[in-house]
């Protein structure tokens, strides 16, 4: 049985790909050892009701070096130091993470299986070892809208995102309840009173969320609860932000095209907005197809991309019930609805996609590519 060692087990992504390993009964397929960066010689969780023994030092080449497959967790800082360590000191297995640092590099494959199977298999074939989660919003767009990609029917793609709190990690989900709770709070006597006037809410509200002592730390000092925030991640070239910049990189890698901005690239571009939802990414999608290709043939091309993309009719009832954050989190359903051509033109499909930007967007790609490797 492969050794596999964990990482960042226990973190908000870890504990999600925990979850599913145990639902999937993949721990019946490996012997895990469990590591820490913080609690070494800790008791191993009881996962699968198996016994792990202890916690192993995760920044311990000599422990990682005796696993056949590393899965982490843990972030970039820990990929950033431990990775080229591990590699340096001749150890050959295969390295599984849901961090960015690597995403890019030549000799790491992006995975997503259900989108890119082919590309996995052929780099298994040239003896591929790096294997990295993509960004949780190109990969949820690309298992919504996969069966189109692989039509190759895309032209290029605008996409404008409404990205939960999850996605700036748990600390983020929990200050924007507690950003909830403070604004309620301020007024609460008021929404009792049912004749009291809206705008005196609305303005004790907007005091509220302005003030000082509002709790925006996490948030870069700016309220998400009652508003949204038109910026993730770094600023990079062309006026984009980063979360921006990695929709076009990582979807052309994730298709095995041409690096984004050269020829044969697909262009993918839009505005990552962050909105107040808990672990669902939302996207509102422009799409010019290569031709005109009727709406029936597109909603069944969509629907089979592959087994959890749903295509949702374009009717008010069924939008409000299905495709949202509210119904999507927890499961890896991915829906695509509003589906419709646009006034530009019979080539521009109007489309909304919604998924949990922690299953799909983070553990599941992880977890499904540590069975291609046993199961291989
Ligand atoms: N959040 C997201 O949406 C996505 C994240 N990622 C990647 O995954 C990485 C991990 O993200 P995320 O899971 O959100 O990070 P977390 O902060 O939840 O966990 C990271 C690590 O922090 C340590 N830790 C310290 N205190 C606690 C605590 N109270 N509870 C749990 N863990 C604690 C744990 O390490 P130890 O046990 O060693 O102390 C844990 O493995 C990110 O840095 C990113 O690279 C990728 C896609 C999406
Ligand atoms: N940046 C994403 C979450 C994330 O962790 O992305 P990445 O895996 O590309 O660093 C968001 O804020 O929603």
């Amino acid at each position: 049985m492969n050794k596999v060692g964990l990482v960042g087990w226990r973190g908000m992504v870890g504990s999600v790909l925990m979850q599913r390993m145990v639902e999937e009964g993949d721990f019946e397929h490996i012997e895990p050892l469990y590591f820490s960066t913080s609690a070494v010689g800790g008791k191993a969780p009881l996962l699968a009701g198996r016994e792990a023994g202890s916690l192993h030092d995760a920044m311990s080449i000599d422990s990682l070096k005796q696993m056949d497959i590393v899965v982490t967790c843990q972030g970039g800082d820990y990929t950033k130091e431990v990775f080229p360590r591990l590699r340096a000191a001749g150890w050959n297995g295969h390295w599984i993470d849901a961090a960015s640092t690597l995403r890019m590099k030549d000799d790491a494959v992006i995975i997503l299986d259900p989108v890119n199977r082919e590309v996995i298999d052929a780099a298994l074939a040239n003896g591929g070892r790096n294997w990295i989660g993509g960004n949780c919003t190109v990969s949820l767009m690309l298992m919504g809208l996969g069966g189109l990609f692989r039509q190759d029917l895309v032209e290029w793609v605008s996409a404008m995102t409404y990205q939960a709190a999850s996605g700036a990690g748990a600390q983020n989900m929990r200050e924007l309840l507690l950003q909830m709770g403070v604004l309620h709070d301020a007024v609460k006597s008021e929404l009792a009173d049912p004749a009291s006037a809206i705008l005196d809410i609305d303005r004790k509200v907007a005091e509220t969320m302005r003030s000082a002592d509002f709790p925006t730390s996490n948030f870069r000092h700016t309220a998400l609860a009652g508003s949204v925030i038109p910026w993730i991640d770094a600023s990079v070239e062309h006026g984009q932000s980063k979360e921006e910049w990695k929709g076009g990189a990582e979807c052309n890698k994730i298709l095995g095209r041409p690096p984004f901005r050269s020829p044969g690239s697909i262009p993918v571009d839009g505005l990552c907005v962050r909105v107040g939802a808990m672990r669902c990414h939302s996207q509102g999608l422009t799409i010019k197809l290569k031709r005109d290709v009727p709406l029936d043939e597109v909603n069944a091309i969509i629907a089979q991309g592959n087994e959890w993309v749903k295509v949702v009719a374009n009717e008010r009832e069924i939008s409000e019930r299905e495709l949202t954050p509210a119904a999507v989190t927890g499961s890896l359903s991915v829906p695509v609805g509003r589906l419709h051509k646009l006034a530009m033109g019979g080539e521009y499909l109007g489309a909304f996609t919604v998924g949990d930007q922690l299953l799909w967007g983070a553990a599941e790609p992880l977890r499904r590519m540590l069975r291609v490797l046993i199961d291989s």
